[in-house]
This record gives structure tokens, C-alpha cells and sequence, in this order.
């Protein structure tokens, strides 16, 4: 019996389409089942947390809390050095509360209009955490962070959010210029859930 009950449904507590892809595909490999917490009728989650971890722990347990099932969430961000971290944790709402990925994306290239090029270094954190059901007291808690820089403008259509604005050194390509597979095989959240996979499956 693995910790993931083998076969039953986890709850998947975001509402990022681009996530939920990127999750599905990769933990379909190892035949864990999620169901994104829309079909639960789950509510959004206030992520009043302050670090990414606290965020990631209040999505999951209010996902196992509406739906009933075990839950995995995903709190994630784009950190830029020369803006000392921002957007951070607050990355999903920089241009403002509902702001569109867009309105972010524009908004970060203004911040950062007159930083040079060798200045522009940034990463991508993901915290992953699993809960058994809501009051689970020892929750798994993966992370992972992938280093790039900030482009000047957007390149590249795949992906979402700050994808087309995250250039991945070593390939000279946005992260919206790779393939889903590539994406997931680099990213902080391609690291994130392959130390999930081992811990669920251990
Ligand atoms: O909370 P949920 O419902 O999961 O969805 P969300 O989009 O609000 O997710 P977060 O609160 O974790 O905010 C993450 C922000 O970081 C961005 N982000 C995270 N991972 C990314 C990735 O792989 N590529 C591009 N942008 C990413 C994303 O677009 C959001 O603006
Ligand atoms: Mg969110």
C-alpha cells in the first residue's frame, strides 16, 4: 500500500489550467490519478499565507476539506534579484488582484525596462504539498527552483504565465519556446513533483 492509496483519486488544488496540465502529464507516468478541484466545486482558497509553503498547505487543506480526498497543491512564483525577490509569492497578483497573466507579464517588463541584461537574473520556485485528508498534521512538502533570466520582450507561445519572458540559459529559448516534455524535465515544477512521485511511491 503506498501512501497514496494506491489508485484513489487525489484532489488537485489549483485552478491553472497550465498547472493542471503540467501535473497531469507528469504524474499520469506513474499512474497517480488527480482530478482538479473544479469538478469538486471546490472555493478558491485565500492564499494569505507568507511564504510559499504556508500558501501550498492552505490550498491543499481546502481542497481535502471540501472535496473529502486526499490533496496536492501547488504554490509557485518567479523571483527576480534585481526587484530583491518580487513579484515572489505575490507573482499571480502583481498587476493587481485578478490581474490576467498578461497584465503581469507587461507589468514586470516595465518594472525592469532600464535593468541591463546581466542584471536580469531571476528563478521560478514551486513548493508542492501533499495531505492525506484535511487535518493531516505531517504533510509532504517537495520544492524545487529553475534559474533563467528575465527577456526584454516575450518570445514563444507555449506554456503560460511568465513562460514567455523566462529565458532558460543553457538552451538560449523562452520557457515558452519548449515543448511540454522539455518544460517539465527543467522546471521547478518538473523537480517538485518528481520528489512527490518517489515520496508517494516510497
Ligand atoms: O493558486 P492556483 O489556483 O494554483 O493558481 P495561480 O495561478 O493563482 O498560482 P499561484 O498562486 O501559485 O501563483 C503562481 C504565479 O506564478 C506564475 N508561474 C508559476 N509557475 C509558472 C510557470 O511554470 N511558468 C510561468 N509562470 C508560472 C503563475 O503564472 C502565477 O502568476
Ligand atoms: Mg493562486
Amino acid at each position: 500500500m503506498t501512501r497514496s492509496h494506491s489508485g484513489e483519486t487525489i484532489v488537485l488544488a489549483s485552478n491553472n489550467a497550465g498547472k493542471v496540465r503540467e501535473i497531469e502529464r507528469l504524474l499520469a507516468e506513474c499512474h497517480i490519478h488527480i482530478r482538479p478541484q473544479g469538478e469538486y466545486g471546490v472555493p478558491e482558497a485565500e492564499e494569505t499565507g507568507l511564504t510559499f509553503v504556508e500558501n501550498a498547505i492552505l490550498k491543499a487543506r481546502n481542497a481535502a476539506r471540501h472535496s473529502g480526498l486526499p490533496a496536492i497543491a501547488d504554490d509557485s512564483g518567479l523571483e527576480v534579484d534585481a526587484l530583491r525577490g518580487a513579484p515572489g509569492i505575490y507573482s499571480a497578483r502583481y498587476a493587481g488582484p485578478g490581474a490576467t497573466d498578461e497584465a503581469n507579464l507587461r507589468k514586470l517588463l516595465a518594472d525592469l525596462k532600464d535593468v541591463p541584461e546581466t542584471e536580469r537574473t531571476a528563478r521560478f520556485q514551486c513548493v508542492l504539498v501533499y495531505l492525506r485528508h484535511a487535518e493531516d498534521p505531517t504533510p509532504l512538502i517537495c520544492r524545487g527552483a529553475w534559474e533563467g533570466c528575465i527577456l526584454f520582450e516575450p518570445r514563444g507561445t507555449n506554456g503560460f504565465g511568465y513562460d514567455p519572458i523566462f529565458l532558460v540559459p543553457s538552451l538560449d529559448l523562452s520557457s515558452a519556446e519548449l515543448d511540454p516534455d522539455t518544460k517539465n524535465r527543467l522546471s521547478h515544477r518538473g523537480q517538485a513533483l518528481r520528489r512527490l512521485q518517489e515520496q508517494l511511491l516510497a
